[in-house]
């Protein structure tokens, strides 16, 4: 069982084809069946203080695999029931159920336990779940003292992190050899509680990936100002928010941050002031160009934007900027260009879609052959060649205002350093996602940006 850092992200059909690739090798579904059910076993009986189990198992794997776990659970000496939606179908389903020599009771009729273990339905959930099984699943796990997902909590779309129905909220989801989606993606992910892989003896790989504590070399000997990284920052009607993004930049530890479109010296007096002038992005010093927070979506501004759209300057375009342009003329740039939309900025760029947010931020990297960090309570970043980091989990006290630039300055810090755009895209992620959880609550933007600097202490 290990936390989810770092680990692939696969979809059902990437994990059935993992699982067909160990069947071809000389395994069998019974057999991960099986290895899966003892695994789950061994980790209720450790989290669930002795208490009693109800194991609750539906008509497909995920239910069988509840069929092994709770004889192993009987064997291992624990008090345990098992109480199903419907019969077992498939032949290793069929067998599971077969290892359990216990009664087996009827969903509406069971009676709670202190440990409940959901395996009613993983990754082959394909519609929402009905009142006869939505109802019970409820009342049983607000009877239960701790609560135990198998897979994903039944009645999540483990693809696209949709939920189907009233779905109650687990304490634990143990994700099968690799996290799905759903298991960062809201709504879906709230309702997981605390995921922890289980190595079920497949080997998965994927081009998704959760977000890790990045590499993020720290200042040496050798450092000065310009090699830790140089942002230019670009200013436009709102003042404050490209303040924010530079202030931002500079507690993540960029080296010079210049305020393009100021010109008198205030505090802080770390932060270099000089007007827009042709040249300003010519000098090769500068790592990134920040542009977009308050910028303004007048004609005005766009003529500071085509300036850095034609700069040959590493770009990350945000807030405003988004909306004054189109993937298409962010492709025809070339360069390196990380664009950080919201989900209004995002579908006012690329279109309202209906698939899920991974799909849609891969679609919009391929599209605009940018990084993009497709940013709000789950953060999906990509890459133009499909690569795909995500980050759950934001602390929900980041939706306040000015908060994205922060998250903007910090990316443009870790782009400035030199990291290739998608390890930069998700140094900034990491690092505002840290400062936030260390702030804990009601927390104001500037105090955020500031913040920055204890998740970068980290590093
Ligand atoms: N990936 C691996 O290596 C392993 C995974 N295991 C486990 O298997 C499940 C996936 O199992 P699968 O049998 O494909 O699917 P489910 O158990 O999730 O669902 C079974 C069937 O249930 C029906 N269904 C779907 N949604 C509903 C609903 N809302 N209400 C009622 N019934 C529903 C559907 O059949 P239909 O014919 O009725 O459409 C599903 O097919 C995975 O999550 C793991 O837990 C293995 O144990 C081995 C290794
Ligand atoms: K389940």
């Amino acid at each position: 069982m290990s936390p989810l850092d770092g680990r692939p992200v696969v979809t059902a059909a990437q994990m059935r084809a993992a699982e067909q690739l160990a069947i071809e090798r000389g395994s069998s579904v019974a057999a991960l069946m099986d290895h899966v059910g003892r695994a789950v076993a061994e980790v209720v009986r450790r989290i669930g203080g002795g208490g009693d189990v109800l194991v609750l198992c539906g008509s497909g794997n995920n239910g069988g695999d509840g069929y092994v776990a709770a004889a192993a659970l009987k064997a291992a000496g624990i008090a345990v029931r098992v109480a199903a939606s419907s019969p077992p179908r498939g032949e290793a389903a069929i067998a599971a159920r077969a290892g359990w020599d216990g009664a087996v009771e009827t969903l509406a009729d069971a009676a709670p336990a202190s440990v409940l273990v959901d395996a009613l339905f993983g990754t082959g959930l394909n519609r929402a779940l009905d009142d006869a099984v939505a109802a019970p699943l409820r009342r049983l796990v607000e009877g239960a003292r701790l609560s135990v997902a198998v897979d994903v909590p039944s009645g999540v779309q483990a693809d696209t992190g949709e939920v189907l129905g009233p779905v109650p909220a687990m304490a634990v989801t143990l994700a099968l050899g690799a996290a799905k989606p759903a298991h960062l993606l809201q709504p879906a992910a709230r309702l997981c509680g605390t995921v922890r892989v289980l190595d079920i003896g497949v080997t998965v790989d994927s081009d998704a990936r959760v977000i890790a504590r990045p590499t993020w070399t720290r200042p040496g000997p050798d450092s000065h100002k310009f090699n830790r990284g140089m942002v230019a920052v670009v200013r436009g009607r709102m003042a404050g928010a490209a303040h924010l993004a530079a202030t931002a930049a500079m507690h993540a530890g960029a080296g010079y941050v210049v305020l393009l479109g100021a010109s008198m010296p205030e505090a802080p007096y770390a932060l270099v002031r000089k007007p827009l002038t042709d040249d300003a992005l010519d000098d090769p010093r500068i790592g990134a160009v920040v542009i977009g927070p308050g910028l303004g979506r007048d004609e005005g501004m766009r003529e500071p934007l085509d300036q850095a759209l034609a700069s040959d300057r590493p770009l990350v375009i945000d807030g405003d900027a988004l909306r004054l342009l189109t993937p298409e003329r962010i492709a025809a740039r070339g360069g390196t260009t990380i664009l950080t939309p919201h989900a209004g900025e995002f579908d006012a760029l690329f279109g309202a879609g209906d698939g899920s947010k991974l799909d849609r931020a891969r679609d919009a990297a391929t599209r605009s052959g940018a990084v993009v960090v497709f940013k709000g309570p789950d953060t999906v970043i990509a890459a133009p060649d499909g690569r795909a980091i995500l980050a759950g989990d934001a602390n929900d006290w980041l939706s306040t205002a000015g908060t994205g630039d922060v998250l903007t300055g910090a990316i443009g810090a870790a782009l400035s350093s030199g990291m290739p755009a998608l390890d930069a895209a998700a140094a900034g992620v990491w690092l505002h996602g840290e400062a936030a959880r260390r702030l804990g609550a009601a927390f104001i933007a500037d105090e955020l940006a500031v913040a920055l600097k204890h998740a970068r202490g980290m590093l």
